[in-house]
């Protein structure tokens, strides 16, 4: 059983997964760093082959990675996938959210997602895709303005008082 966190970009999937790992003492991946190891930069990947081959290989990287691997980031746009969706289904999901205007702070300047131009483009994705983000979830936090020790408290604390195997038992 892992802890998955998804929500949209730029919620802090990637940064809260990893601290909550090191904290839990447990094992970590970011499937959208496991792509870009073996594929390349996503902007690139998206460039040359597409979205929906890279949403081939989000969808077999997510399906290795689950069930080995204790804490899960996923990609903004990977719950999307029907696949995957099914996948998750047993594990532990955690959605992280965040405010347009503390989302707008994070992806100023930043060019490394292709469908993120700006709080615009943000803002339609997370509203197409809110309601499948909240269907999955078990939980939810927001991590607007807020040290991300903060939030990765709160998560550990849920996860042990509410963890589907027991707060030791995240894998
Ligand atoms: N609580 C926070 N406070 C301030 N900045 C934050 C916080 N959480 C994340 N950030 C910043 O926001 C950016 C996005 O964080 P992160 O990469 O963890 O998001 P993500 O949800 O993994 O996004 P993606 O869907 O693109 O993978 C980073 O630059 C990070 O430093
Ligand atoms: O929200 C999305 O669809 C994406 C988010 C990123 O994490 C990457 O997986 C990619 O840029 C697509
Ligand atoms: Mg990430």
């Amino acid at each position: 059983m892992s802890v998955v966190l998804i929500g949209p970009p730029a919620a802090g999937k990637s940064r809260a997964g990893r601290r909550l790992a090191k904290v839990l003492g447990a094992s970590y991946a970011d499937t959208d760093k496991v792509i870009v190891a073996r594929h390349g930069a996503i902007p690139d990947i998206f460039a040359a082959h597409g979205e929906l081959e890279f949403r081939r290989l989000e969808r077999d990287v997510i399906a290795e990675h689950l069930e080995t691997t204790e804490v899960l980031s996923l990609g903004g746009g990977a719950v999307m996938d029907v696949e995957t969706q099914a996948r998750l289904e047993g594990h532990t999901v955690v959605l992280l959210t965040a405010s347009p205007a503390a989302i707008t702070e994070r992806i100023t300047g930043n060019s490394k997602r292709p469908l993120i131009t700006g709080i615009e483009s943000w803002t339609q994705i997370y509203e197409a895709r809110r309601e499948t983000y909240e269907r999955l979830a078990d939980v939810s936090f927001d991590t607007s303005f807020r040290p991300m020790v903060r939030v990765v408290e709160d998560i550990a604390e849920w996860l042990e008082q509410n963890s589907k195997e027991g707060p030791s038992d995240v894998a």
